[in-house]
C-alpha cells in the first residue's frame, strides 16, 4: 500500500521559515508561487534577463530578481523552467549561486534521473509534483482544494528533507487532497508513460483518428467533434467520481454493451504491446535523449509535430464552436485559441 499524507502530516510552519525562489513563471511556476505565497511563505520568483513572464509575476505583486539573484538569497530553490531548459540554467545560473546549504526542489523527476542535473551532496534534493496542470494546480488552491501531489527525496543532506518537502506540499494545497510518497525514478518513468501512453499521446490520437473516421464516412465535422472530443470530458469525469465502472453505470446500456464488445476491437492487445515499447523507451534513456537531441538542436522536430497537430482538421471545427460556448472560456488562463503552433 503506498504511504499517503494529508495536510495533519506535515508542518507549515517548516517552509513558512524558508526563503524559497521559484524558477520560471509558467504553468506549474505561477501556481506554485502564488500558493506558497497566499500560505504566508517568503517567494521569490526568478527569470532570466527580458524574460516574458516578468509583467505577469509583477502584476501579482510577486517580487522577481534574475535567476542567479534569485537562488543567492533563497533557502529552497524550486526549479519550474521546462524540462529542456533545466540542465543549462542549472550549470550556469543555479549551481554557481546556490548556498551550501540550499534545498532543490523540483516537479518532474526529468533531469535527476537522466543525469542531467548532478547536484553537490550538500543539498537536499526532493520533489512535489502535482498530478495536474498548473492552472488547476492555481484554481483547486483558490476554491479551498488542491491538486494530488507526489513526493520524493532523492539526497537528504539535512536529515530533514522529508519534513521541509511535506511542508512545500502543504503550502501548494496538495496535501488537502492528498500526497504520495515515491521515488524520483518511479515518478519520472511514470509520468512519461502516462501521458505519452495515455494521457495525452493515446487520448489525442483516438480523439483524432475517431474524429476522421466519422468525417471521412460523411458525417458532419460539428457533430464528429462533439462525440469523440467535448463529450469525452463528460465520460472521464465521471470515471474521476466512480471509476470506469460509474461510467458504464451511468450510460445507457448500448452503450456500455458497446464499450465491452467494440473497446477491444479497437484498443487491441497490440496496443499493450506497443505501449510496453514506449516504456521500455522511457526506462532505457531513449526518449530522453531523443527529447534533448532535438531540443539543443533548436527542437526542428517539436516544431514540425506541433505544427502538423494544429493543423488538424478537429482543431478549425473546435475553434469555430466553442466561440458559442461562453461557459469553457477559463478566466484563469492566457492560452490563445490557435496559438499551440507559436
Ligand atoms: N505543465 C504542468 O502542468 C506540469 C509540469 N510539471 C513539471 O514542472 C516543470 C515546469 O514545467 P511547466 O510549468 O510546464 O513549464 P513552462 O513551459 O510553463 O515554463 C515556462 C517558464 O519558464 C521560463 N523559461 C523558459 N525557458 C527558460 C530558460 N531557458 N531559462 C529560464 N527560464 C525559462 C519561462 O520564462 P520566459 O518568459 O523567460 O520564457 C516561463 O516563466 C517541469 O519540470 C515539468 O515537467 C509537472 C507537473 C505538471
Ligand atoms: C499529463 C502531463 C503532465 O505530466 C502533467 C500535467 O502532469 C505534464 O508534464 O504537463
Ligand atoms: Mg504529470
Ligand atoms: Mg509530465
Amino acid at each position: 500500500m503506498a504511504e499517503l499524507f494529508y495536510d495533519d502530516d506535515a508542518d507549515l510552519s517548516i517552509i513558512q521559515s524558508k526563503k524559497v525562489a521559484v524558477i520560471g513563471y509558467g504553468s506549474q511556476g505561477h501556481a506554485h508561487a502564488l500558493n506558497l505565497r497566499d500560505s504566508g511563505v517568503d517567494v521569490t520568483i526568478g527569470l532570466r534577463e527580458g524574460s516574458s513572464s516578468r509583467e505577469k509575476a509583477e502584476n501579482e505583486g510577486l517580487k522577481v530578481l534574475t535567476v542567479a539573484e534569485a537562488v543567492k538569497q533563497a533557502d529552497v530553490v524550486m526549479i519550474l523552467a521546462p524540462d529542456q531548459a533545466q540542465r543549462g540554467l542549472y550549470a550556469s545560473e543555479i549551481e554557481p549561486n546556490l548556498k551550501a546549504d540550499a534545498a532543490l526542489f523540483f516537479a518532474h523527476g526529468f533531469n535527476i534521473r537522466f543525469g542531467y542535473i548532478k547536484p553537490g551532496a550538500g543539498h537536499d534534493v526532493a520533489m512535489v509534483a502535482p498530478k495536474g496542470p498548473g492552472h488547476l494546480v492555481r484554481r483547486e488552491y483558490v476554491d479551498g482544494r488542491g491538486v494530488p501531489v507526489i513526493v520524493a527525496v532523492e539526497q537528504d543532506a539535512s536529515g530533514s528533507a522529508w519534513a521541509l518537502a511535506l511542508s512545500y506540499a502543504k503550502a501548494i494545497g496538495g496535501l488537502r487532497a492528498a500526497g504520495i510518497k515515491t521515488t524520483f525514478t518511479e515518478e519520472t518513468e511514470s509520468d512519461l508513460f502516462g501521458e505519452q501512453a495515455v494521457l495525452c499521446g493515446g487520448a489525442s490520437q483516438l480523439v483524432q483518428y475517431g474524429f476522421e473516421t466519422l468525417t471521412e464516412a460523411g458525417y458532419q465535422p460539428e457533430v464528429a467533434y462533439f462525440e469523440v472530443l467535448h463529450e469525452l470530458k463528460l465520460i472521464v469525469d465521471l470515471m474521476i467520481e466512480g471509476g470506469i465502472a460509474k461510467q458504464r453505470w451511468s450510460v445507457s446500456d448500448t452503450a456500455e454493451y458497446g464499450d465491452y464488445v467494440s473497446g477491444p476491437r479497437v484498443i487491441d492487445p497490440h496496443v499493450k504491446e506497443n505501449m510496453k515499447a514506449v516504456l521500455a523507451d522511457i526506462q532505457s534513456g531513449a526518449f530522453a535523449e531523443r527529447f534533448i537531441a532535438d531540443q539543443d538542436a533548436g527542437a526542428p522536430e517539436f516544431k514540425a509535430l506541433r505544427a502538423k497537430g494544429e493543423a488538424h482538421p478537429i482543431e478549425a471545427t473546435g475553434r469555430e464552436l466553442r466561440k458559442m460556448f461562453a461557459w469553457v472560456k477559463p478566466s484563469d488562463s492566457d492560452y490563445v485559441e490557435g496559438s499551440a503552433a507559436r
